[in-house]
C-alpha cells in the first residue's frame, strides 16, 4: 500500500466509537493509558494530522457565480494563461504527485456504482493495501502504528472526537526544552545566517543574532506575527523599547567568538571592523545592510540594557562556527519583511562578485555542514533550530523551528531520495502554487524554499519534465520555510466537541458562522486562480493570529484554461471528504462523459466540514471501511441523514453542498450569500400585529427549504412593512404610491409562480 494512501482514511475514530479491528480491551487499554500520559496542549501547541488525505488547481479566472457542469465541455476564459499552465498535470500526466489508490477506469457503472468488483478488488490490491487498513474508527491505531502512516511523535496526544482525518498530534514540548537551551543560545550567537551568495537571500540575510531577544519560551512569548509570517519572539521586548525589531536583527553583524554581549555593545563600525578581519564573505552590500538596519547606537545600547537583564544571555555567543558561504541558488524571493533594505543597496557588481565568489566555492562547499543537522535545519543558508516535530504526513515531516532572527516558523521537509521523478516534481509543485498564491491573506505564506536537486527544481520552473521514469538518486530534500499556524480546525473542532458533551450543549451558530465563513473565503481565494484544493479537511485549515489559514498544497491542481475541471490519473482525497466524482474521477458518466473533479469536489468536502462542525462527525462517519464508504457516496440514491437542527437555513446550507449531483451544488460566492450567513432582515415587532403579512409569515413558514421563495417573502415583507425606507422618498404623493405598488405586485407575481412551480414538481 502505498503510503500516502494509508493517510487517506482521515477516517479515524471520531465519533468514538470502537473500531472493530481494534476492540481488544487490552489493546485499547494501553492505548488510552498512553495517551493519558500525553495530554494535548491548548492553544500554541502543535498539531499533526495523523492521517492524511490526497487531493487539486485551475487557470485564472474570476469563479463563476452560477455552477456548471464539471462534465463540460471547455467554459473557461481561454484567454487567461498562467505560469502554472505550464506544470498542470494534464501536461504531464505522470506528474500526479500524490497517488493514493486508482478505481480502475471500468470499475462503475454509468450511475456511478461499482459494477466489477472483482476487478476494483484485484487493481486495489495490486496496490496492496487492505481494507481493513481503512477501518473508520482507528484513529487509536493509526496514531500508534507507522504502518498507517501517522507517525505520531511521542509526547503528543491523540483524542479525537470526530473523523478529521487528522491525528490530535498536540506537541507535549513545544517550548526549548533547558537541555536545548544552550545549544540555542549558542545558535543565536554564532553566524547561524549566512551569506547566501547567490541567492536573493544573501543580500538579506547577513546574518545577525539579536541578543536580547527573549528566550525560546516560544509558546508563550512570541507575541505577533511580522508581515512575513514569523512569529517574533522578540518583537514584545523590542516593542517595550520602542524599537524596530528587525532592523536591528538585521542590522547587527553577527561574529564567531564574539559574545552575545559583546555584539550586542559593538558599534556597526566595530562590526564592520570584525568582519572584515574575519575574512568572511559578507560584503560592503551587507554592512550597508548593517549600517542602515541597526539605526542607531542608541538603540543598540538600549538592547544591550534589556539583554543584561536577561539571564539567559549572560553565557551565549560563544560561536564556534566560522561565517559560511553558502553558495545556494536563488530560490524563494523573501516576504518584504525579510526582504532587507540592503537589497536595494545591492549593486550589480557586487551581486557579480558574490556569484563568482559562488562558483568558485563549488556546490559541496555549499552545503558543508558546519552545524549539528540534528538540531538544525539549513535553508538558503539560513539556520533554523528546531523546536519540536509538528506532524508528519505521508510525504513529509513537518517541524516547528525558530529562526536566527527569533521567528517562529513551520519548516516542512520532504525526502525525494528513492522517489520517482513524476512524484517528486508533483512535490516541487505545491512551491508553485503556494508562490503563486503569496499575499493571499488567507493562505498559509511561503517564507523561504530550497530544493537540493537543483535539476529538478529547475524542470518544474521552466515547465519541462523530461526524466518521466527515473528515480532521484541524490539525498534530495524539499525544504519549506512557512509561516506557522498555531492549531488547526480538526483539533479546534476536537475540543469544542469535547467541551459541548461535557456541558450537553450543541454547537454555537455564531462560532459556526465565524470559521464558516473563514473557511469559504480561504476556498474562495484558491478557486478564484483557478486552483481546485482536493483535499479540503478540517486539518488543512490552520489558525493563524486568529485567521484560518489553508494549507497544504501537495495535491492540488490547476483547472486547464479551458476547461472547468482538472484531469486526474488517480483518485485523491481523504475518504471522508472525498466527493463522488473524486471516487469515480476519470470514469464515464450516464450521459457517456468523462467524469472530472473541478471546484465542485471542492465544495462537497466542504460540505462534509460544515457537516461534521454541526454535528461532531462527518456524513459517512458510520460507513466504516473504504469500500462501504466507495459504495454509498458514489450511489446518487443514497440519501445523507441529517438529524434536526434549530436553523432551518444551516440545513439548507449543508444540502446546498452535498448535493449529489456536482451542478446542483453552489458555488463559494452564492455560498457567502447563504442566509445562514446572512441572515435576512427579522420582521418588525409590530409587523406580527399586522394582518397584511399574516400571509406572508404563513408562507414564509412553508417555504422554509426554498430558498428563493423565502427570500421574495422577506422583500414582500419589508417593503409591506417599510414603504419609506424602502422608496427614499415620501409616499405622499400618487408617483411613488404607484411605483411601490408595481414593485410589490411584480414580486408578488414572481412569488406565486416560484410557489406554483413548487407545487407542480
Ligand atoms: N505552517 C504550518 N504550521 C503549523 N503546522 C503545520 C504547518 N504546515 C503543516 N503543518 C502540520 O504538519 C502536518 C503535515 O503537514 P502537511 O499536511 O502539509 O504535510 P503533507 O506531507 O503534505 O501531508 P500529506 O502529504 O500527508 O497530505 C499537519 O499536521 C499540519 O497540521
Amino acid at each position: 500500500m502505498p503510503a500516502d494512501l494509508t493517510k487517506c482514511g482521515g477516517d479515524c475514530s471520531m465519533d468514538g466509537k470502537p473500531n472493530p479491528d481494534s476492540s481488544s480491551p487490552d489493546f485499547l487499554r494501553l492505548v488510552q493509558a498512553a495517551l493519558k500520559r500525553h495530554r494535548p496542549r491548548p492553544l500554541g501547541a502543535m498539531q499533526s494530522n495523523c492521517i492524511r488525505p490526497r487531493r487539486a488547481v485551475l487557470p485564472q479566472r474570476m469563479v463563476s457565480t452560477t455552477p456548471s457542469s464539471d462534465v463540460s465541455t471547455p467554459q473557461e476564459d481561454t484567454s487567461s494563461k498562467d505560469s502554472l499552465n505550464s506544470v498542470l498535470p494534464s501536461q504531464n500526466p505522470d506528474a500526479q504527485k500524490k497517488v493514493h489508490f486508482s478505481v480502475p477506469t471500468n470499475s462503475a457503472s454509468h450511475d456511478g456504482k461499482p459494477t466489477d468488483l472483482d476487478n476494483l478488488s484485484s487493481h486495489m490490491s495490486s496496490l496492496r493495501f487492505a481494507e481493513m487498513e481503512w477501518v473508520e474508527g482507528s484513529q487509536i491505531e493509526a496514531s500508534s502504528s507507522s504502518s498507517l502512516g501517522c507517525n505520531q511523535q511521542p509526547g503528543f496526544d491523540a483524542s479525537f472526537r470526530c473523523d478529521t482525518g487528522v491525528g490530535s498530534v498536540l506537541p507535549k514540548k513545544s517550548v526549548v526544552t533547558q537541555d536545548n537551551l544552550q545549544k540555542f543560545t549558542s545558535f543565536l550567537s554564532q553566524p547561524a545566517t549566512q551569506s547566501s551568495v547567490a541567492g536573493p537571500s544573501c543580500a538579506t540575510t547577513t546574518s545577525v543574532h539579536s541578543t536580547s531577544a527573549p528566550m525560546l519560551n516560544s509558546t508563550t512569548r512570541y507575541s505577533h506575527l511580522h508581515q512575513d509570517g514569523g512569529s517574533s519572539v522578540a518583537a514584545e521586548s523590542f516593542g517595550e523599547l520602542n524599537i524596530n525589531p528587525r532592523r536591528i536583527i538585521e542590522g547587527v553583524v553577527q561574529l564567531d567568538n564574539v559574545s552575545m554581549k559583546e555584539t550586542n555593545r559593538m558599534s556597526v563600525d566595530q562590526a564592520e571592523a570584525k568582519v572584515q578581519a574575519s575574512g568572511s564573505c559578507i560584503d560592503d552590500a551587507e554592512l550597508a545592510s548593517s549600517r542602515e538596519g541597526n539605526g542607531s547606537r542608541e538603540q543598540q545600547v538600549g538592547l544591550s540594557k534589556e539583554s543584561d537583564n536577561s539571564k539567559y544571555y549572560s553565557d551565549v555567543g560563544k560561536g564556534k562556527e566560522a561565517v559560511d558561504v553558502a553558495t545556494v541558488q536563488p530560490q524563494a524571493p523573501l516576504p518584504a519583511t525579510i526582504t532587507s533594505s540592503s537589497d536595494v543597496k545591492l549593486e550589480s557588481s557586487k551581486v557579480e562578485k558574490r556569484e563568482k565568489t559562488a562558483t568558485s566555492k563549488g556546490a559541496s562547499a555549499s552545503r558543508k555542514r558546519t552545524y549539528d543537522p540534528d538540531l538544525f535545519f539549513k535553508v538558503n543558508g539560513k539556520l533554523y533550530q528546531r523546536l519540536g516535530k509538528i506532524g508528519s504526513g505521508g510525504s513529509s515531516e513537518v517541524h516547528k523551528v525558530i529562526s536566527s532572527d527569533c521567528r517562529i516558523y513551520a519548516l516542512k521537509k520532504i525526502k525525494l531520495k528513492g522517489r520517482d521523478y513524476a512524484t517528486a516534481y508533483g512535490f516541487c509543485q505545491e512551491i508553485e502554487y503556494l508562490n503563486r498564491l503569496k499575499r493571499k491573506e488567507n493562505i498559509i505564506q511561503l517564507i523561504d524554499y530550497e530544493v537540493t536537486d537543483k535539476a529538478l527544481l529547475e524542470e518544474v520552473m521552466k515547465g519541462s519534465f523530461s526524466n518521466k521514469d527515473g528515480r532521484v538518486k541524490d539525498d534530495g530534500c524539499i525544504y519549506m520555510v512557512l509561516e506557522y499556524g498555531e492549531i488547526d480546525l480538526a483539533h479546534m473542532l476536537s475540543q469544542k466537541w469535547k467541551e459541548l458533551d461535557r456541558n450537553n450543549q450543541t454547537i454555537d451558530e455564531n462560532w459556526l458562522r465565524f470559521y464558516w465563513q473563514q473557511i469559504l473565503l480561504a476556498v474562495n481565494t484558491i478557486h478564484e486562480e483557478r486552483i481546485v484544493h482536493s483535499d479540503l479537511k478540517p486539518a488543512n485549515f490552520l489558525l493563524v493570529k486568529g485567521s484560518l489559514k489553508l494549507i497544504d498544497f501537495g495535491i492540488a491542481k490547476a483547472i486547464m484554461n479551458d476547461t472547468t475541471n482538472i484531469q486526474r490519473d488517480s483518485q485523491v482525497g481523504t475518504l471522508s471528504y472525498m466527493s463522488p466524482e473524486a471516487f469515480m474521477c476519470n470514469e464515464t458518466d450516464a450521459n457517456g462523459n468523462i467524469i472530472k473533479c473541478g471546484r465542485p469536489s471542492d465544495i462537497w468536502s466542504l460540505g462534509c466540514i460544515l457537516y461534521q462542525m454541526v454535528y461532531g462527525r462527518t456524513p459517512f462517519s458510520d460507513y466504516k471501511t473504504f469500500w462501504a464508504k466507495f459504495k454509498v457516496i458514489t450511489d446518487p440514491n443514497h440519501e445523507i441523514t441529517y438529524e434536526p437542527v434549530s436553523n432551518p437555513w444551516l440545513l439548507d446550507l449543508m444540502k446546498r453542498c452535498l448535493a449529489w449531483d456536482r451542478n446542483q451544488r453552489w458555488r463559494i460566492p452564492q455560498l457567502l450569500e447563504h442566509p445562514f450567513l446572512v441572515p435576512p432582515v427579522p420582521s418588525h415587532p409590530s409587523l406580527s400585529q399586522d394582518h397584511s403579512c399574516k400571509l406572508l409569515q404563513l408562507i414564509s413558514e412553508t417555504c422554509t427549504y426554498d430558498l428563493e421563495a423565502s427570500q421574495l417573502c422577506s422583500r414582500l415583507q419589508r417593503l409591506l412593512s417599510y414603504p419609506v425606507e424602502k422608496t427614499n422618498q415620501s409616499l405622499n404623493s400618487r408617483d411613488p404610491q404607484l411605483k411601490l405598488l408595481s414593485q410589490i405586485s411584480e414580486l408578488c407575481i414572481q412569488l406565486h409562480e416560484r410557489l406554483t412551480n413548487t407545487e407542480n414538481k
